[in-house]
């Protein structure tokens, strides 16, 4: 098994320690277009390998995809990162450009892979990849749900001081502030959350799991890449481990939710040869309705793109 991770900035080179470090492949490669830097943190990583017992080769490249080619799966985090004051949507002209020549090049190198797409503006540069690379809806995907629903557990676990492995949570939608928890299908050790925290805790954690990704852009100066790093490795972990893992996907809807032709974050079956099957879940008036703004919003922005595109 070979993976690909393309940009070598704080989210790709994450991504790629944990891939080495769990040996979810035999070999990781790292390109970024800046020179060296995919190749130094590769080779920092590699020489870990003792200290940490693994022993995944990663390679690292400065924009030769040759050394990319025929990987089972491909991580695309190459983009800018947002500033304190911007929104995610403000990335859409740069990374459109970056995600559709890198998408180009893994393609024409890897036509067989599997492409998550962690750039922002997410759900708008899935899109931008699918449309770039004509793979099946089912092939290309983008990570944001698995972070989301990580900040909600973790900030639930701290409110009810139990364990965040016993926390069990969905959310849908994209990947801002139009995200979409569902409190109803969240569960602390199999007891639905409702019965463990009262209203206005509960709503308070779903507005700041809103507003994660600013909170840390705010403390930082730039986004983050633990959790995002991390939770892309997962995906990758289930696909090539063909784990049939159940998490939340951003990914083309083609009628689900009753919503055509719109990328969002829905729970999906992860496994060899990607999404395996998109969960329609029975949702309330109230929870489909926002789910509509979100789609909305992400309508927007789609729309936006198309226009770069010309
Ligand atoms: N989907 C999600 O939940 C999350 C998304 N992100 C997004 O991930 C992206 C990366 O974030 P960071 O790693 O923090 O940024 P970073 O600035 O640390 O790294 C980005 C890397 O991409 C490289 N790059 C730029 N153009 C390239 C190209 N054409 N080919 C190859 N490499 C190229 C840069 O040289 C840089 O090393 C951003 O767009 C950020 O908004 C970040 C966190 C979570
Ligand atoms: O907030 C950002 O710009 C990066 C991101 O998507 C996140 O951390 O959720």
């Amino acid at each position: 098994m070979k993976i690909t991770v393309v940009g070598a900035g704080n989210v790709g080179a994450t991504c790629a320690d944990v891939l080495a470090y769990r040996e979810v492949a035999n070999e990781v490669v790292l390109v970024d277009i800046k020179e060296g830097i995919a190749e130094g943190k590769a080779l920092d990583i590699w020489e870990k390998s003792p200290i940490n017992l693994y022993d995944t080769r990663t390679i690292g490249s400065t924009n030769d995809y040759t050394k990319t080619a025929g990987s089972d799966v491909v991580v695309i985090t190459s983009g800018l990162p947002r500033k304190p004051g911007m929104s995610r949507d403000d990335l859409i002209e740069t990374n459109a450009g970056i995600v559709k020549s890198v998408t180009e090049n893994v393609v024409k190198h890897s036509p067989d892979a599997i492409i998550i797409v962690v750039s922002n503006p997410l759900d708008v540069m899935t899109y931008q990849a699918h449309l770039t690379s004509k793979l099946p809806r089912t092939r290309v995907m983008g990570m944001a749900g698995i972070l989301d629903t990580a900040r909600y557990r973790s900030f639930l676990a701290e409110a009810l001081d139990v364990s965040p492995k016993d926390i069990q949570a969905v959310l849908m939608g994209g990947h801002g502030d139009t995200m979409v928890p569902l409190p109803r299908y969240t569960t602390v050790g199999g007891i639905p959350v409702t019965e463990l925290i009262d209203e206005d805790k509960l709503n308070a954690i779903i507005e700041r799991t809103k507003t994660g990704g600013g909170e840390l852009v705010k403390l930082m100066g730039t986004s983050a890449w633990y959790a995002p790093g991390s939770a892309a490795a997962q995906m990758v972990e289930a696909i090539v481990k063909d784990q049939r893992r159940v998490f939340p996907v951003c990914i083309k809807l083609e009628g689900e939710y009753g919503i055509d032709n719109c990328y969002l974050g829905v729970p999906v079956i992860l496994g060899k040869n990607g999404v395996e099957k998109v969960i329609e879940l029975q949702l309330t008036d109230a929870e489909k309705e926002l789910l509509n703004v979100s789609r909305d919003h992400v309508q927007e922005v789609m729309d936006v793109l198309d226009r770069i595109n010309g």
